[in-house]
């Protein structure tokens, strides 16, 4: 099944015809340059593009009142004068004759894009639209936005298709505050949002922006802000917010359906985000979502206001629903302390609603957002803020995103004869020669292998080779031994300059200690064996006391702990291996496949055992692209082993600090 993408010119076809300063970086251009990139970036080629429609009232009237309709209704026969007088009764919006017809549109898209994915004609895709919908209340317009394209897309699917639990992701720099008060009581739609606060001296400066606003009633816990206190924030700080917050809850929730509020004025360069996350990090996070309610990912454009980094932002959001190879991410430097105050005070808020957040170490929430602005006259403002005010942010530069090639070959695989090669997986060729490394190899560890072994590891050799030249994105190998092979394979790459290996080992088995010292491979190894007290910066037990068969522990390792390592290591190869007997169940390790594939642009090596040859056709179909099954809604974890995650988070998070979830005592 392929990406939809839906645009339509018609939807440029209204500007602002006044002077309002608050509103003119809201122009055509945004849609006109973002589609302009995907068709120069080939991308509108490998979409399936769906027809814009208008939608009808009673599709509005999922979220806006008669009156609000009727009176929008109004603006195509008004005159400049009546337009500019309806704009005043709403603030930082404007109207033209034709935004009732563009508004219709940009709702008609998302609808569009909700009908495809839930009827399995596309697996995901994304609207280009305007007027964006997130700040659009139930009767009133606000920023920009007059319809809520999204919150009547939550509604729609839940109306039409009957879906039990919806995630709305919104990324855009602002608080969709008009999503945030349709669904504040409602427990089947999980509103997240981050979004520029500085303690409320921000637009749309609400207290209900807070980190401590969950939701009312039935729909407590099920609202999470997460307020930026300062600008400037980057990929690590985004990362760390999906690792920490959005994800575990996100998995503990099992949504059948992800929208997405994709606004790119979080991009650096965006002069009202003012922030230096780089357009690859929307390529991260879409990816982060894709494994989520199978894949049934929407994505509807909001803001973005600086035509380089939307373009851009649009393009790597694209290409990763198109499911090609992520860029690295690189010098990941960890969060900020204002990022880690704001984590530190939502996941406190929100610890009571959300089990996967229950033994997070003894959380004090800080007092960082009562700090009330000033009475708001400049009286109060020292000169240096006023000034710091007035200065406008200098004009950020920043590389073009890195290209992301799909190798010819998706997933190569190494099996024993008379096992099945796996549809589209291609098998490596037995022609492949014995590599003159081998021989030395044979000497060192194979001295006793049969020569089946041998050319099994010869072939698993190979399938490294290709990888590192781009032939094929990732490899399977069943193998006979595999943590033989294991410790071939990592003395194999460790042996060359430049590459770094992250090696997550599923099960007991012991990892010899040579490999890890050179600081080239970091080692996680999820078991229920009790290894704790061999850890090191590189070698990383999580020792589960059901062993892998929790999956809520297993779920919270991946991402508390998991994700954030592979990121900071940045490798140039990940080796998966599932040792026999780890009892980690099909879904949890489809997962994990997945997920690993965040990291070296896919280029994952996966070892299994013979006798696991039935996890052959489940991890092949993950490898091939296909999304990992849902985990269910997942129960707490064991108390001792999500202590024993946290004991090691604080343990390594000297050395990674992409691992930090909370702010440091001292000062
Ligand atoms: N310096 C100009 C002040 C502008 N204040 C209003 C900002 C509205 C933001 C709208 C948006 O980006 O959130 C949307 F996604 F809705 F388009
Ligand atoms: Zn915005």
């Amino acid at each position: 099944m392929g990406t939809a993408l839906i645009y339509d010119e018609e939807m440029t076809k209204y500007k602002l015809l006044w002077v309002d300063p608050a509103c003119k970086i809201e122009v055509p251009e945004r849609l006109t340059v973002s589609h302009g990139a995907l068709v120069r970036n080939g991308l509108t080629d490998r979409c399936i593009c769906l027809p814009v429609r208008e939608a009808v009232d009673a599709e509005i009237l999922l979220v806006h009142s008669e009156e609000y309709l009727e009176a929008v209704k109004q603006t195509p026969h008004m005159t400049l004068e009546d337009l500019k007088e309806f704009t005043l009764q709403y603030g930082d919006v404007y109207f033209h004759p034709n935004i009732y017809h563009c508004a219709k549109l940009a709702v008609g898209s998302a609808l569009q894009l909700v009908d495809s994915v839930l009827m399995g004609k596309v697996k995901n895709g994304m609207a280009l639209v305007r007027p964006p919908g997130h700040h659009s209340m139930r009767s009133a317009a606000n920023g920009f936005c007059v319809f809520n394209n999204v919150a009547i897309a939550a509604q729609y699917a839940k109306q039409k298709y009957g879906v039990k639990r919806i995630l709305i992701v919104d990324w855009d720099i602002h608080h969709g505050q008009g999503v945030q008060y349709c669904f504040e009581d409602d427990p089947s739609v999980l509103y997240f949002s981050w979004h520029r606060y500085e303690h409320q001296k921000f637009w749309p400066n609400l207290k209900d922006s807070d980190y401590d606003i969950v939701g009312k009633g039935e729909g407590a816990g099920f609202n999470i802000n997460v307020p930026w206190n300062k600008v400037g924030m980057e990929n690590s700080d985004y990362l760390s917010v999906f690792c920490h917050v959005l994800l575990p809850i996100a998995y503990e929730f099992c949504p059948d359906l992800v929208l997405v509020c994709a606004g790119f004025d979080s991009a650096i360069g965006d002069l009202e985000g003012e922030m230096c996350a780089t357009p690859d990090i929307f390529a991260h996070l879409t990816y982060l979502l894709m494994n989520l309610a199978e894949g049934k990912l929407c994505a509807v454009l909001e803001g973005g206001y600086n035509l380089t980094s939307l373009a851009q932002s649009v393009c790597q959001t694209v290409q990763t629903l198109l499911g090609d190879p992520l860029p690295p991410l690189t010098n990941l430097t960890g969060p900020c302390r204002s990022t880690l105050e704001s984590l530190q005070c939502v996941r406190a808020a929100h610890r009571q609603h959300w089990s996967c957040l229950r033994h997070a170490v003894d959380l004090p929430t800080f007092e960082i957002s009562t700090i009330r602005i000033k009475s708001s006259g400049e009286e109060n403002k020292d000169e240096a803020e006023v000034w710091e005010e007035q200065k406008s942010p200098e004009e950020k530069i920043w590389p073009e995103p890195p290209k992301r090639v799909s190798p010819r070959v998706c997933s190569a695989v190494v099996l024993p004869d008379g096992v099945v090669c796996p549809d589209a997986c291609e098998r490596l060729s037995s022609s492949e020669d014995l590599g003159p490394h081998l021989l030395t190899l044979k000497k060192d560890f194979l001295k006793d292998a049969d020569d089946s072994a041998v050319t099994a590891l010869s072939r698993v050799f190979s399938l490294i080779d290709k990888m590192k030249n781009n032939e094929i994105r990732n490899g399977l190998a069943l193998v006979g031994d595999a943590a033989m092979t294991m410790t071939c394979v990592v003395q194999h790459v460790a042996a060359e300059v430049d590459s770094r290996v992250f090696l997550v080992c599923v099960g007991n088995g012991n990892i010899p200690g040579h490999i890890i010292e050179d600081g080239k491979t970091l080692v996680v190894q999820i078991s229920g064996e009790d290894t704790e007290e061999q850890g090191s910066k590189y070698y990383v037990p999580v020792c589960l006391k059901k062993g892998c068969t929790d999956t809520s522990g297993f779920a919270q390792a991946m991402f508390s702990l998991l994700l954030p390592l592979g990121y900071q290591h940045n490798p140039s190869l990940v080796l998966l291996v599932r040792m026999p007997g780890s009892g980690v169940c099909d879904i949890m390790w489809q997962q994990l496949t997945a997920l690993l594939q965040s990291f070296a642009q896919g280029h994952t090596l996966v070892l299994l055992q013979e006798d696991d040859k039935a996890c052959v056709g489940p991890t092949a179909s993950i490898l091939l692209g296909n999304p990992a099954p849902p985990l269910g809604q997942l129960p707490a974890s064991l108390k001792e082993d999500a202590e024993a995650v946290e004991r090691l988070r604080s343990r390594l998070q000297a050395d990674w600090n992409l691992l930090l979830a909370t702010a440091p005592e001292n000062g």
